[in-house]
């Protein structure tokens, strides 16, 4: 960005400096004052960092196709698990196995992240994901599947919390948010990769055995990739390799600019070991003396030191309500149950292919996550959040009336063991009159309460690392990714139950309910963060919800943008 200086004098171009000072890439204007390198400035994020996002992104491809395959699975075992259809609770347990390994792996892999590394993390996980799909491919009894679904769900709960980690760990700081993104594009392109798989070998005898065992090709792709990827900066620098992290960030900022390179390096180097310092530091200060303690009991004591330090002091304390609470409510609106069971629910429905029909389902979660992408950092989190979850409800309170007006079969058969494509199509198809005018409008409630999820709740949730600082990151990230997978479990048992006793009415109305929930509490507590350098979300945080400081900051910031575009454009007029 080249400035006359003329024009410099007149007006300056930061609005508010307390806003942009923040940001990690600042570069000094002629007069010493700092300006702002705009993100076209830096152009793309270039191809390395492209290389590293997709590369580890592939976990969230395998997070997603693992997730979304179990719906055409659930329809396609037949009898061929224990030599016996699958009854209500083979299908929410072999479902929700997954969600629940996850849940354990994922503080687990907050402690390991740190040890071994991010990058070994993946490693594992790639392990886990290739054993639990093979596992799957060759199971003969229901038990075996669940084993099976288990090892996946330790692979996904790995990678779901370790990925944005390192997306965001090697990232420059202004694509952050959009690149962390991307792996939520990725776990959406892996939900319609399942389900095309799942559509193709849903008709195939054994076809099943095909859609689980796939997911272990990519992983292992991804395995022979990562040899020749980096660690992140940030974990070589707290494990000593300081030069080694020169040189990655080097690569990582190499397209940057056309000058400067190396002092942005130093200069984000030095950012990085002040947070490190001023971790240990805090640390230091609240140690327990650890004389006589063994290496197991001096680790414990740091885990539980970090824990306390998350929630004793009131802005991590305030981030990980916001964080978990988020999580919390991406799943318990209920949409997995439609990644899960919409096969079942469309062949309840009649329709000629469950499968294919549960195909515009994953289509649009991943169209409209696309979108998200595109807007989460012009419309901000929040409102995002805010013009979205009404979407949903509308989508959901439709999807409850037409329910009503479909004559089902009786509730024992509605999703249990006798339920079948074939057996409950009859009594499906005789609904108002046997026209398809209901279940065609579920469909499409179906798919605008998606498109409203995927805007926003499907993906802000993942941005979580961003509320936390340096020194509780990993921790904090970790419990709410965990929250994800409890509630994500509590989704996955309890949804076939509950359409069987409460029947689909009442059901969806529950899941309205909870969006309603999470609209209020966004509204009432969850700050503007987009635009913001990671240490003003801790500032505005630390004495309140700062919901209103955050919406002053955002406005002044894009008032600032506009002014700048403003000048910019009168610069270009006037030369
Ligand atoms: O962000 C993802 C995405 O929205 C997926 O579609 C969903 O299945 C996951 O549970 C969620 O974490």
């Amino acid at each position: 960005m080249t400035r006359d200086p003329a024009d410099a004098a007149a007006q300056p171009l930061i609005a508010n400096e307390d806003v942009y000072a923040e940001h990690d890439i600042v570069r000094e204007g002629a007069e010493g004052e700092y300006v702002e390198i705009e993100e076209s400035e830096l152009g793309s994020p270039g191809a390395f960092i492209w290389v590293l996002t997709v590369c580890a992104g592939i976990s969230g491809l395998l997070f997603g196709y693992d997730t979304g395959v179990i719906s055409s699975t659930l329809i396609s075992i037949n009898t061929s698990l224990s030599a016996r259809p699958l009854t209500t609770l083979d299908k929410s347990l072999i479902t929700s196995s997954t969600s629940f390994f996850a849940l354990l792996a994922s503080p687990l892999t907050g402690l390991l992240a740190d040890s071994m590394g991010r990058k070994r993390v993946i490693l594992v996980a790639d392990i886990l994901f290739v054993v639990g799909a093979l596992w799957q491919a060759q199971a003969t009894t229901v038990a075996g599947m669940i084993a099976g679904r288990s090892i996946v769900g330790a692979a996904v709960g790995s990678a779901s919390f370790v990925v944005p980690l390192y997306i965001s760990e090697l990232s420059p700081s202004p694509f952050r948010g959009r690149l962390v993104t991307v792996s939520s594009l990725l776990i959406t392109g892996g939900q319609v990769v399942a389900y095309v798989i799942g559509w193709l070998f849903s008709t195939m005898p054994g076809g099943w055995r095909w859609m689980v065992g796939i997911g272990a090709a990519p992983a292992a792709v991804q395995f022979a990739m990562l040899w020749f990827l980096p660690e992140t900066p940030r974990w070589l620098v707290k494990v000593g390799r300081k030069e080694q992290a020169r040189r990655v960030l080097g690569r990582v900022y190499g397209s940057a600019g056309d000058e400067g390179v190396g002092r942005l390096v130093d200069r984000v180097l030095r950012k990085v070991e002040m947070e490190i310092a001023e971790e240990e530091d805090a640390a230091g200060q609240r140690a327990v003396p650890e004389e006589g303690k063994t290496g197991l009991k001096a680790r414990w004591s740091r885990v539980s030191d970090n824990f306390a330090q998350l929630v004793d002091v009131g802005g991590n304390r305030r981030a990980l309500i916001i964080a978990c609470m988020l999580q919390g409510f991406q799943q318990l609106c209920g949409f997995n149950s439609l990644m899960y069971f919409s096969a079942t629910i469309f062949s309840l429905l009649s329709f000629d292919s469950p499968t294919l029909t549960s195909l515009s389902i994953a289509l649009t979660n991943f169209a409209f996550t696309l979108v998200a992408f595109y807007y989460i950092d012009r419309v901000g989190r929040r409102r995002i959040l805010l013009y979205s979850i009404p979407v949903m409800i509308v989508g959901l309170a439709l999807c409850a009336v037409a329910f009503r007006f479909l004559e089902l079969p009786a509730r024992s058969h509605v999703v249990g063991s006798s339920t079948s494509p074939t057996d409950i199509g009859p009594d499906a198809s005789n609904q108002v009159g046997g026209t398809r005018f209901i279940p065609l409008t579920i469909l499409l409630s179906m798919l605008l309460y998606v498109s409203g999820y995927a805007l926003g709740l499907g993906n802000v949730p993942w941005q979580q690392s961003e509320l936390f600082p340096l020194s509780v990151r990993s921790l904090g990230s970790a419990l709410s990714t965990a929250t994800n997978w409890g509630s994500n479990f509590i989704v996955g048992i309890s949804f076939l139950p509950m359409m069987e006793k409460m029947g689909p009415s009442a059901t969806f109305v529950g899941y309205a309910v909870v969006c309603g929930a999470a609209w209020a509490t966004v509204y009432g507590i969850y700050p503007e963060t987009a635009g913001l350098g990671l240490e003003d979300v801790g500032g505005i945080l630390r004495g309140g919800w700062g919901v209103a400081e955050s919406l002053r900051v955002w406005r002044a910031r894009r008032r600032g943008r506009g002014q700048d575009e403003r000048i910019r454009g009168e610069a270009r007029g006037n030369r």
